[in-house]
């Protein structure tokens, strides 16, 4: 079990770790490939030392303390999903850091003294480009092994890029692939499918009488939906995978200015299931919305649409 512990800037003088650790710094959102060459590289140095490996991330996203983004803010991945992640791939220990203008205005020498050091690093680890405590003073990694007064070593891992790309695997450019539907992108980049929580609610219940019958998903606001459109999934509900055709949209066919809903047609599954949590994994994107001239337009697609979420299943 990976352990989480939050701090707050100044940090509290109790807080006393015994043990010298591998340290890795960054926020980590989605726990990308470039994220995951971080922590594996970091994962072997800790391996080689014998000691336990500790994650330091932020909150909330640093774009919303050093700029104003519009909200509600998604992650790609909500902290205890991102500390799931961690911890399959061997992290013992996330401090989970609040991002304030506090501590962003830190002297890098500081940021050093004052964070970094109360968690005993033994080996301070993270990627080409990080940055800590004040952005326009040098609190970059060429200049971390100075602040660290051979206290503890420095290990800066190169940037990792899609093949044949030189632009790095960024957070923000798999946010705005979702943001797309392009989830090809998304699971390149992720390299897994992404995925989002929810809970089953009533709908209309007009599904059953197209003969689609639908569970309709509340997916908390934390969660990043992909775009606005028609999506194979598997669906994680009562421990079974289900294979799934989902809808993200205004169901258009039956008026205007309705609220974005989420809605699955099950494959093979006829249960009463409100008030499950259910787990979609996200896996193709097969079209967009269609506001259609009638129900019976719609049904005829919807007999597409699983054809083709069955072919998925067939060919994978
Ligand atoms: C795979 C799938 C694709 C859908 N595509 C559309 C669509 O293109 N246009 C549309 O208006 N509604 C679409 N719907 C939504 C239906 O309109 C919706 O399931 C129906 O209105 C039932 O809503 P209810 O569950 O709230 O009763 C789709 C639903 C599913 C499951
Ligand atoms: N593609 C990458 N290659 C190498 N290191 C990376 C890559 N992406 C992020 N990192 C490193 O992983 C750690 C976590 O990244 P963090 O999320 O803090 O910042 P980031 O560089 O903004 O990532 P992103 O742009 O993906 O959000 C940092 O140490 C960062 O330098």
């Amino acid at each position: 079990m990976t352990e989480l512990t939050k701090l707050h800037y100044p940090l509290n003088n109790n807080l006393k770790v015994a043990e010298p650790q591998v340290l890795v710094m960054g926020y980590f959102d989605g726990v990308h490939l470039g994220h995951q060459a971080v922590i594996k590289r970091a994962k072997e140095e800790a391996d080689r030392l014998g000691l336990p490996l500790a994650v330091l991330t932020y909150t909330p996203y640093p774009g919303l303390v050093f700029q104003k983004l519009p909200l509600p803010w998604h992650d790609l991945t909500p902290l205890d999903e991102k500390v799931a992640l961690l911890s399959k791939l061997g992290v013992a220990r996330v401090y989970c850091l609040n991002l304030t203008s506090m501590l962003s205005e830190l002297e890098p020498q500081s940021f050093v003294d004052e964070v970094l050091m109360p968690l005993s690093p033994r080996v301070v680890v993270a990627g080409y480009d990080h940055l800590y405590g004040a952005r326009d003073k040098q609190a970059d990694m060429a200049h971390l092994s100075n602040y660290a007064r051979n206290r503890f070593d420095v290990v800066t891992v190169a940037k990792t890029a899609l093949a044949g790309q030189n632009h790095k695997i960024a957070s923000r450019d798999i946010r705005a692939a979702l943001a797309d539907g392009d989830l090809d992108f998304v699971k390149a980049s992720l390299g897994r499918h992404h995925e989002t929580s929810g809970v089953v609610v009533h709908g209309d219940a007009r599904g059953r009488t197209l003969g689609f019958p639908t569970i309709n998903i509340w997916t908390p606001e934390q969660e990043s939906l992909p775009a606005i459109g028609v999506y194979v999934v598997s669906v994680t509900i009562l421990g079974q995978q289900v294979m799934g055709m989902a809808s993200i949209g205004r169901n258009v066919t039956f008026g205007k200015d309705r609220p974005v809903t989420v809605e699955i047609n099950l494959l093979d599954f006829d249960q009463a299931v409100y008030g499950e949590p259910v787990r979609v994994k996200w896996l193709q994107r097969l079209r967009g919305e269609v506001a259609f001239e009638s129900a019976e337009a719609l049904i005829e697609q919807l007999e597409r649409d699983r054809q083709d979420t069955r072919n998925y299943f067939e060919k994978d």
